[in-house]
């Protein structure tokens, strides 16, 4: 059988999307998903998305990591999945839909300037040396002395596998400050089990966290990533952040047929 996908990335962060309102899909076929994901012997991404029906809301967004098992929210995902509906004529500029940790509200302007609003959050775990808190995924978050040079893979994975997150890991950031208001992430994410480019949960954990430890006291703030820029803003009121917007591109690349089996 011939499968349509589309492909997209919201800062380098990439995604096979796939139509799934007819309901044709194979949800439970964790290698297809898998082997579509595969960089050599598929389209190659770092997630699957499907774009299915829902009856209250413009759609609903399933999402699984590259090793084919569905997980927890998409940051860039997310986003990148209301420039998809916008493309299927399914929404026009805002999108309500419904995601593995609840509801979501988002915008997309002309640019394909993508603001989607991610959950509260009201537990930040502040550790000496890091901070754990969970924005849709769980997200470790350390500062690290040298960003650039850091070897992403195998320190994250050796925090991701470590005793503090047990069987279901977590996904791993490294920050550095740049000013008040902007900070370098780089972050190695579970079910890709690798550093990806962006992580959108990643950074909207990393924004909160550096708040919570008083790193800055912006409530807007600027994430570099390795694949390009991210914007995170929020309302706190008593460490409990509200109206969080994960705010970038999201971009179409291409779109084609592959064969699969079943
Ligand atoms: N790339 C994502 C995070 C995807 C989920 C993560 N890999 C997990 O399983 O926790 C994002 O942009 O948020």
């Amino acid at each position: 059988m011939q499968l349509t996908f589309y492909k997209y990335q919201g800062t380098g962060n990439d995604f096979v999307m796939i139509d799934n309102r007819t309901e044709f899909f194979p949800k439970n076929n964790t290698k297809l998903v898998e082997q579509l994901c595969d960089r050599r012997f598929g389209i190659g991404a770092d997630g699957l998305i499907l774009l299915e029906n829902h009856p209250q809301y413009d759609f609903k967004m399933v999402y699984y990591n590259s090793d084919g098992n569905e997980s927890s929210m998409c940051g860039n995902g997310g986003r990148c999945l209301v420039a998809f509906a916008k493309q299927m004529g399914v929404i026009k500029n805002k999108a309500e839909f419904e995601a593995v940790d609840g509801y979501h509200y988002a915008t997309i302007d002309a640019n394909g300037i993508v603001a989607l609003q991610m959950k509260d959050v009201d537990t930040v775990n502040q550790q000496e040396n890091y901070t754990f808190l969970n924005t849709g995924s769980p997200h470790h978050v350390q500062i690290v002395n040298d960003l650039k040079s850091l070897d992403v893979k195998s320190e994250g994975a050796k925090i991701r596998y470590s005793n503090l997150y047990g069987k279901a890991g977590s996904n791993v950031n490294f920050v550095h400050q740049i000013e008040n208001d902007i900070f370098a992430v780089r972050t190695y994410e579970r079910g890709v089990e690798d550093e990806t480019l962006s992580c959108g949960t990643g950074v909207t954990a990393v924004a909160i966290a550096m708040h919570q430890i008083g790193k800055t006291n912006n409530n807007i703030i600027d994430l570099n990533v390795e694949g390009g820029k991210l914007k995170v803003q929020f309302d706190v009121d008593n460490g409990k952040y509200t109206n969080v917007f994960l705010i970038g591109p999201a971009t179409f690349v291409f779109e084609g047929k592959i064969e699969i089996n079943q």
